[in-house]
């Protein structure tokens, strides 16, 4: 396997607080990595590294080796739009435009100057079938994206970052608000995609993370415990913290 982003010794503070205390982890290009940990543990911010949303945040602090298909994700000469069309970003909440079905999709390709409405409409077309919500939203691509259900608006999400061909999909416990029905769809969107896109989840979910995830990080106290395939660190964990936490033991 290649990775396609490396991290190094990733140190993070918020103001005088460091959050992550040295992280070193690599991602597979294709495949579902899985991040968990118990709350406040630094998920969240680790993720929020791989794009530099941790920018927006004031007094932030990020040093250490980020690495994505050759390039430093913090070199001065980043385009930050185009890091992110790159390493795309799925928040808890679903947060789509306040506009149509169709304008939420095709956002980012006309930001970017695509005009041409054949284009446009076989984007939309294939994102919105990529997202597994296609069949749900065809007849009604005019109406707006928050009048259909909080699963369908995550779909849509996803399908709004697919329309701009990213790299890396980052997601940020993705289902936490949503019901069980709509949660297993996700899952399984995730699943189909990850045989053409890098997937990197954030979950407290560890039955979602040992069902979908391929590899596993176990995250404690703003340190990386044991990075390994999921089958493995779920069977076989070589830390007992790891295993005191999938035992339930904390949490
Ligand atoms: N914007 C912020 N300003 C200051 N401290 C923060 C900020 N965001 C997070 N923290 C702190 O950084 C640490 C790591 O938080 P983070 O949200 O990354 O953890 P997490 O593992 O994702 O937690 P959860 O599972 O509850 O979302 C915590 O101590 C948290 O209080």
């Amino acid at each position: 396997m290649t990775a396609i982003l490396l991290t190094k010794n990733v140190h993070l503070s918020y103001g005088k607080k460091e959050a992550l205390h040295g992280i070193d982890l690599d991602f597979d290009e294709h495949g579902i990595t899985a991040l968990i940990g118990p709350s406040g543990c630094g998920k969240s911010t680790f993720l929020r590294c791989l794009n530099r949303m941790n920018d927006l945040i004031p007094r932030t602090t990020v040093t250490g080796t980020f690495n994505f298909k050759g390039q430093d994700i913090y070199a001065p000469t980043t385009n930050l739009v185009e890091l992110r069309k790159q390493i795309g970003m799925v928040f808890q909440q679903p947060n789509p435009f306040p506009f149509s079905v169709y304008e939420n999709v095709t956002y980012g390709l006309r930001l970017t100057g695509h005009k041409d409405r054949q284009f446009l409409d076989e984007q939309v077309e294939r994102s919105l079938k990529q997202a597994a919500v296609w069949d749900e939203v065809k007849d009604d691509l005019n109406k707006s994206a928050l009048s259909f259900s909080g699963g369908q608006q995550q779909r849509i999400c996803i399908a709004r970052l697919l329309a701009v061909q990213p790299d890396i999909i980052l997601l940020d416990e993705p289902t936490s608000a949503l019901d069980p029905i709509s949660s297993a769809q996700i899952e399984t969107t995730l699943l189909a995609l990850k045989n053409e896109y890098t997937i990197i989840i954030v979950t407290h979910n560890l039955q979602q993370a040992s069902r979908i995830a391929d590899k596993t990080a176990f995250m404690l106290n703003g340190n990386l415990v044991e990075f390994d395939l999921t089958s493995k660190m779920f069977t076989q964990p070589e830390q007992q913290d790891t295993s005191d936490y999938l035992n339930g033991k904390f949490g």
